[in-house]
């Protein structure tokens, strides 16, 4: 039977030619089907949710900047999806203008909020006083030179040419040549994949309440556990200051016992625990375990456990 319409489509941030396309690139599954380019993150995980596409690529944390806040908040707060994968891209950014302008006349920039935070040095030690207008996209900040344009250049990627006639005013203007941005694909809720011993789990979590040492007990519940922790975030709620939420990537996937056994953790000490996925991490590293908090170390003592409460001898 061929895929519904859902089945075949693909949502990113768009138009053509941005990172998060170089991101969807990377996925085998969504080879051939239609991918659909969209404005922002609520509106490509509306699609998923809406039924209008089985997944959508987002840009979620990034080598100079930081989390994606509009992606964390995002995820944080629409229910029903679930990340499935996760891939890295390099990212480094040109300065264009349209043809015949050069560096002096720029005045004003368009660019994507995160690509204009990852180019703030170059920003300040060439164009100094320079404004800016920020784009939904980086390859949408190059598109806006042509349309009623407010701005003299913008921050894209570096294939941007193969699109859009532009010259380019500068090349590696980011801060850092060795940027790399983590993209997830997200789709509705579904049975977690088989673990592969190289995996990732995102969670989100609040605290019960603003008592000394609550972050330190959030945290307990995985050092007790022997799970690491490759990203911590905190977001505020919203609802008053002082109140946030913990944006958290572990390593291990939840069939783990060590990472199972530190969500039930989690899951008694905190009012609000979003599950977002364990999924293969895009690097393949494997953690390394010490062997109390291997899989076996689990099962033994609850078999030890199981044999005490049945009045078995001691072994
Ligand atoms: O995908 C893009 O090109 C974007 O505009 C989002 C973005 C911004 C900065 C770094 C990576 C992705």
């Amino acid at each position: 039977m061929p895929d519904s319409p859902r089945e075949q489509t693909y949502s990113y941030l768009g138009p053509a030619g941005t990172f998060t396309e170089a991101a969807l690139a990377q996925v085998p599954e969504a080879q051939g089907k239609t991918w659909r380019a969209v404005n922002n993150v609520g509106e490509a995980l509306g699609d998923v949710l809406e039924g209008r596409s089985v997944a959508a690529m987002i840009a979620i944390e990034n080598s100079v900047d930081g989390g994606v806040s509009a992606t964390q908040d995002a995820l944080a707060t629409m229910t029903g999806l679930r990340i499935v994968g996760e891939y890295l891209v390099s990212v480094n950014f040109v300065l264009v203008a349209r043809p015949g302008t050069t560096l002096a006349d720029v005045r004003v920039i368009n660019a994507h909020p995160v690509a204009y935070a990852q180019c703030s040095r170059w920003l300040g030690a060439n164009l100094a006083s320079h404004g800016h207008i920020p784009a939904t996209s980086n390859v949408a900040a190059a598109a806006s030179l042509f349309e009623n344009a407010q701005a003299d250049a913008a921050i894209a990627p570096p294939g941007i040419t193969a699109h859009y006639d532009l010259d380019v005013l500068a090349e590696g203007i980011g801060d850092n040549p060795n940027a790399v941005t983590r993209f997830v694909l997200v789709s509705r809720t579904a049975p977690v994949p088989e673990r592969t011993g190289s995996d990732k789990t995102s969670i989100i979590a609040e605290l019960p309440d603003n008592k000394a040492g609550r972050l330190l007990e959030m945290l307990e519940q995985f050092a007790t556990r022997g799970v690491n922790m490759s990203l911590i975030e905190s977001r505020p709620i919203g609802d008053e200051l002082g109140r946030y939420r913990f944006v958290i990537d572990l390593e291990g996937h939840i069939l783990d016992e060590r990472v199972a056994d530190a969500l039930l953790g989690l899951k008694r000490f905190s009012p609000n625990v979003i599950f977002l996925g364990s999924y293969p991490r895009a690097d393949r590293a494997r953690p390394t375990v010490t062997p109390r908090y291997e899989d076996a170390a689990f099962t033994d003592a609850r078999d030890w456990l199981r044999g005490l409460i049945a009045g078995e001898p001691a072994a």
